[in-house]
């Protein structure tokens, strides 16, 4: 049982009053029919901070595909296993090009600029495969042991719908393995990865899993050290660089925090030594950034003045 900070509710449901309605400025992800049936106008907005509490407003229990921001799970554990060698099989540096471009690869021999686009995370999850045994089970309990709940599963359509739907997902991956840069076979890395990206969460949830990487590394509450504080660093340096894909500049210039996005329409930015903060809402820009989620993180980060700039 977690409690709510009052002011920190009444400040997100003010500010989800005056955004949700924004929603019509975006579209909803339909590369996979799974999603494009989402409803459009829907919103959530949690805050987790240090000290246990959950603060919430409209829909910040329901959930949603968290898509790409499995991605920090998945690297978290991949950090776990694998030392320097990982980063020499992928890169740090921003692309500046879409999240799943396939150019870039190429020119830079299979190796994927950072591990948040496409290519970098279907990497990680090869260190998954190839790391760990049963690697799918042990990445839903990674996220149930750190959200503090059973309730969370691998939503079966999304998950049929992106294999289905994959080929562009497939042509990163084997590009990759041409060039030697990855181990296991193809499909069982691409199960790996659509297994991460169709886990159904809710803002609340997101929320609380990911306070360690606001508290060096540390899960408040139970003490358990998730992963090093170096790693909570680089982590958080990636995501500053490049969680919010080719707008990760225009994201540090206006909020200042590191932030990962995905396509089911979470936002979620950690606020070192003060919490992390999840909004949701469908519909995406042209980035594939969800356009409340945006302007609900900016709003609450100015409010409060939480920027690390
Ligand atoms: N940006 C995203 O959320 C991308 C995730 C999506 N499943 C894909 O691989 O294309």
């Amino acid at each position: 049982m977690s409690y709510a900070d009052p002011s920190l509710e009444a400040l997100l449901q003010r500010l989800l009053t005056q955004y949700q309605p924004r929603y019509t400025e975006g579209k909803v992800a339909n590369y996979i029919p799974a999603l494009a049936q989402v409803a459009p106008a829907q919103a959530g907005v949690a805050i987790a901070t240090l000290d246990g509490k959950v603060s919430g407003a409209g829909a910040f229990e329901q959930q949603f595909s968290l898509q790409s921001v499995s991605k920090i799970f998945a690297l978290v554990m991949a950090m776990n296993r694998l030392d320097d060698e990982l980063w020499q099989r992928v890169n740090m540096e921003p692309s500046g090009q879409p999240f799943n471009s396939i150019v870039q690869l190429e020119w830079e021999k299979g190796i994927p600029r950072n591990p948040v686009i496409n290519a970098g995370a279907i990497l990680v999850s090869d260190v998954l495969v190839s790391h760990y045994s049963a690697s799918k089970s042990a990445f839903l309990s990674f996220i149930r042991r750190l959200a503090q709940t059973d309730q969370i599963y691998a939503d079966q359509q999304v998950y049929q719908s992106e294999l289905e739907h994959g080929n562009r997902n497939a042509a990163l991956a084997y590009l990759m393995k041409s060039f030697g840069n990855i181990e296991a076979e193809v499909p069982l890395v691409l199960a790996q990865y659509f297994h991460q990206c169709a886990t159904a969460i809710s803002c609340a949830e997101l929320s609380r899993a990911l306070l360690f990487l606001a508290n060096r590394g540390v899960q408040p509450g139970t003490q358990a050290q998730i992963c090093s504080r170096r790693d909570a660093h680089r982590v958080n340096a990636i995501l500053s660089t490049s969680g919010m894909y080719d707008q990760s500049g225009e994201f540090a210039f206006k909020v200042g925090l590191p932030a990962k996005s995905g396509v089911g329409g979470a936002i979620v930015a950690i606020v070192p030594q003060f919490g992390v903060i999840t909004a949701w809402s469908p519909p995406l820009n042209r980035f594939g950034n969800s356009v409340v989620a945006m302007q609900l993180i900016t709003a609450i980060a100015e409010e409060l003045g939480l920027s690390l700039f």
